[in-house]
């Protein structure tokens, strides 16, 4: 079997345009969805990804700003422009890209966004609202991933999912939106005693472990969906995922590839969560 190819970067295309037709007609009631990105420091991965997000918030028609702080701003610094953001009604959407400075506590500025703007969904109030099925902003690449497989017309209830990493913004969220969806989930992690032993049954198995081609064709059961969220850099610096994508695709029923899977709905989740922040306002 060869496995059906995922397309991330044809599904979220399509997304985006849905994403900018309802921004022209919030634009018309006179609200533009602004998202606020904040960099600290120089890293060049961050800043690729930032360039990305604010490209893709003005090709959508959105609202976007930049805010740089050099690699030693203070702790206080970051917490008072974040306060600033939080009360500009411009603003709808916050992200602090991360990971931050080791001298400034990612929690304590997390928890300083507003949760009403925290696009990213990673506020406490935010992951314990999904946690309880209520409405939230859901973390984008989580949240991306369960709208790949809704495209693909893959159903997730009763199934079988193995999630491969617990990180709070992918690994343990992620399996809780497929509990939400009536899956039966398993979690493994560096302490799992014989991996292939749970990985083997999956029908569906979420790889995100930040390790290079480590879930291989063994691990993988015949026909199953395989989720590769890895953005790892091999030896020649080429961007490579957490499976080993050519034995894997052999048995998979379905796969990601790295890049043009899981990598674009991030970005198209996160717009949509500012879409969705600006559509909030309209309520009040
Ligand atoms: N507060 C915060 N929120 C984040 O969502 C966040 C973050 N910090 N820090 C870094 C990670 C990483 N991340 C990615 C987003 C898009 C791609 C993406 O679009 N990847 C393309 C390839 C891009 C390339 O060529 O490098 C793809 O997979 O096709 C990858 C990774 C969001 N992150």
């Amino acid at each position: 079997m060869t496995a059906v190819i995922i397309d991330g970067k044809e599904i979220a295309s399509k997304k985006k345009v849905e994403i900018a037709q309802e921004v022209q007609k919030l634009k018309e009631l006179g609200i533009t969805p602004g998202l606020a990105v904040v960099l600290v420091g120089n890293n060049h991965a961050s800043r690729t990804y930032v360039t990305n997000k604010e490209k893709t918030c003005r090709d959508l028609g959105m609202y976007s700003v930049l805010i740089e702080l050099p690699e030693e701003a203070s702790q206080e610094e970051l917490l008072s422009k974040i306060k600033e953001l939080n009360e500009n009604p411009a603003i709808h959407g916050i992200l602090v890209q991360l990971p931050l400075p080791k001298h400034i506590d990612e929690i304590r500025v997390i928890e300083s966004i507003s949760p009403l703007k925290d696009v990213d969904g990673f506020h406490p109030i935010n992951i314990g609202r999904m946690m309880t099925g209520q409405d939230a902003f859901l973390p984008c690449t989580p949240y991306g991933i369960m709208v790949l497989l809704e495209e693909m017309g893959i159903s997730v209830a009763g199934k079988h999912v193995v999630v491969v990493g617990r990180s709070n913004i992918v690994g343990k969220p992620v399996g809780q939106l497929f509990l939400n969806q009536h899956a039966t989930v398993t979690y493994c992690h560096s302490r799992t005693k014989d991996l292939q032993f749970h990985t083997s049954q999956a029908d569906i198995i979420v790889a995100a472990v930040g390790i290079a081609n480590f879930i291989k064709a063994d691990h993988v059961k015949e026909g199953a969906v395989v989720i590769d969220v890895g953005i790892n850099r091999n030896e020649a610096g080429k961007l490579c995922g957490d499976v080993a994508f050519d034995e894997v695709s052999e048995k998979a029923g379905y796969i990601t590839p790295v890049p043009k899977g899981v990598g674009p709905m991030t970005i198209t989740m996160l717009m949509y969560n500012t879409l969705k922040s600006a559509k909030n306002t309209l309520r009040f």
